[in-house]
């Protein structure tokens, strides 16, 4: 699950080195994944997006949420639970026709068992009442989809109660891997993602009921329950049609299927290798693709480990729902208190602030796009501080050989140089950047910038001599915003509806949900690509007229200035959001 990303850049001295010491930090593994304590910033505004029902039995979700306040925090030990019963809200057989409920139950019992796990609901000398119950249907308040199963507050908690510890011996880990399934087989140095998708792909269909972590693997969605779009049908994606969401979607199909063939198919693979231990009617390219839909959506990047940063799969923690909203982190630690450390670790997490009984409790996964959010993890939110679109800047050097070749185009003086100077810095001719409701990045400007210089703006000195973080000349900044401008209307215009078109399809509530899950999704998401990039737009065209660059002569960015915007389409390189994906740590090159 994770993830918001921090684009921090160090100018440093040299003004050369501003586009290669641009650092994308991804704060948060659930590779999503919980934000990391670095990431941990006061968000103005916050709230939760979500509201929770408990699942009926055969009772309603009202009565739940009834049935729970009632038991009062659960101060008597067993009140909490007797009482659902006593409700008859267990559904018939006391619930036990419930394999949600079920598997719950397991899952607690497996972790007091297993783990010591403290789950229980009375208090005890010396422990807390746990402060958390799963509820096994959330949804989101704004659009009324499911999210699954959630965490609420059993009792009132206060901002920094410790709400859970889980010892790291019962996360499936590259460690527990190599353990399950052989250090011959899975070799020293093998890639996280690869070798915990061996063992949840072991777990779950290989062994099954026998497997020590079936109680966990008991409560894991099925791909149909989680929908990332990487699990999509091409018709269902034809919906997302124009979004850079598809590119990237396409792009993480391959490189999963490349992963699988590289590592378990052919002649060196794993399942020929080893059939015992990866029998191929299970290490299947399906259920590989689900193993991989648990890592993306819910595996949890632990930095505070004495070995160092680890990717997990942390059982109970990541039962718990995204808010961009909320500051809360999980991370690891010695177990033990002040006095005496075991030299062991868990995994630990704090709550951000105050909850009331029966809120649901949310953790960021970090601040994440909602193309990111629908890419690995299958939903998008309506209100996404952190939404961006990628647009594609693209500008052709016109050097004397594409002047040779095209009739028509006029040489740029400056042309070698500039990707003499782009190839130095480690930027290509064509750049996708994140464009926010309110905002875009420095970076995209300081690259138009560059790009957008003419021998009147250098006067004779080097490119590298210029300071690009600043407007060169109001000339060159007419240029570079007219510019951003017709990247976001080209952008615009790869949709093939407007907004008020979508918006249409959304009004229409019986029409609307006649389209499954994932088309729903598409046309929130398309729509509200849309509608960040017309705010881009307004806010461009505000700063131009407020910068007094609206008038005649200034405005060179088509033809007078010697660099071309280029359309998206010549894009060799990958999108920003594959870029991002492959800073998460996501195993080999995508294409
Ligand atoms: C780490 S899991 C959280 C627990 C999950 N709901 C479950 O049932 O196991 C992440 C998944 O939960 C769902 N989810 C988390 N936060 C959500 C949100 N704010 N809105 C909708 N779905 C959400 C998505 O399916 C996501 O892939």
């Amino acid at each position: 699950m994770s993830n918001a990303e921090i684009i921090q850049v160090n100018r440093g001295a040299c003004s050369r080195s501003w586009l290669a010491t641009m650092i994308v930090i991804l704060c948060s593994p659930m590779v999503g994944a919980f934000a990391p304590s670095q990431c941990r910033r006061r968000v103005a505004g916050r709230g939760s997006s979500n509201q929770h029902f408990m699942s009926s039995g055969d009772g309603s979700e009202d009565e739940w949420v009834k049935a729970l306040l009632e038991a009062g925090g659960g101060t008597t030990p067993g009140k909490f639970e007797e009482d659902m019963k006593m409700k008859g809200l267990l559904g018939p057989n006391r619930g036990k026709g419930n394999p949600k409920l079920n598997a719950n139950t397991r899952l607690i019992k497996w972790l007091e068992e297993e783990g010591q796990v403290y789950l229980s609901e009375s208090s005890t000398w010396g422990e807390a009442p746990h402060p958390m119950a799963i509820s096994t249907e959330t949804k989101d308040e704004i659009t009324n989809e499911s999210s699954g199963r959630g965490l609420l507050a059993r009792r009132s908690i206060n901002d920094g109660d410790e709400l859970l510890k889980i010892p790291m011996n019962l996360c499936i880990t590259r460690k527990s891997a190599r353990r399950a399934l052989g250090k011959d087989a899975l070799q020293d140095g093998i890639n996280e993602y690869l070798a915990i998708a061996c063992q949840l792909i072991h777990e779950k269909y290989v062994l099954g009921d026998d497997s020590s972590w079936a109680a966990y693997i008991g409560v894991l969605p099925e791909v149909e329950e989680v929908n990332p779009t990487f699990t999509w049908s091409d018709e269902d994606l034809s919906f997302l049609q124009g979004s850079p969401v598809v590119a990237a979607t396409k792009s993480l199909q391959m490189k999963l299927r490349r992963e699988y063939d590289a590592l378990l198919g052919g002649e060196d693979g794993l399942i020929a290798k080893f059939p015992d231990r990866f029998p191929k009617e299970h290490f299947t390219f399906d259920n590989w693709v689900w193993a991989f839909t648990m890592l993306f959506s819910r595996a949890i990047r632990l930095r505070n480990l004495q070995a160092g940063e680890r990717l997990a799969m942390v059982p109970y923690a990541d039962l718990i729902n995204h808010s961009a909203f909320s500051q809360a982190f999980i991370d690891a630690r010695e177990s033990g208190d002040w006095l005496f450390k075991t030299g062991d670790e868990e995994v630990i997490l704090y709550a951000d602030r105050g909850y009331k009984q029966m809120e649901q409790i949310y953790i960021s996964y970090g601040q994440k796009s909602n193309g990111e959010l629908l890419l690995l993890y299958g939903f998008a939110l309506e209100r996404n501080p952190y939404n961006s679109v990628d647009v594609t800047v693209s500008i052709a050097p016109r050097t004397e050989k594409l002047a040779a070749e095209n009739e028509g185009i006029e040489v740029d003086p400056l042309a070698e140089e500039k990707i003499e100077f782009l190839e130095s810095v480690g930027r290509g001719q064509t750049v996708d950047f994140p464009c926010y409701a309110d905002r875009y990045p420095v970076e995209m400007l300081e690259y138009l910038r560059l790009m957008m210089m003419t021998p009147e703006d250098t006067r004779g000195k080097a490119l590298s001599e210029f300071d690009y973080s600043r407007t060169i000349s109001p000339a060159n900044e007419a240029a570079v915003l007219q510019s951003v401008v017709e990247a976001v209307n080209y952008q615009l215009n790869l949709y093939p509806q407007s907004e008020e078109d979508d918006a249409e399809i959304i009004k229409d509530k019986t029409l609307f949900r006649l389209l499954n899950y994932n088309q729903r999704m598409a046309v929130r998401h398309r729509r509200n690509e849309k509608r960040l990039l017309k705010r881009t737009l307004a806010a461009l065209e505000k700063q131009i007229r407020n910068k007094g660059l609206d008038v005649d002569g200034l405005s060179r960015a088509e033809g007078s200035t010697l660099g071309q915007v280029l359309r998206g389409e010549t894009r060799k390189e990958k999108t920003a959001l594959e870029d991002r994906l492959e800073k998460m740590g996501l195993p080999v090159d995508l294409r």
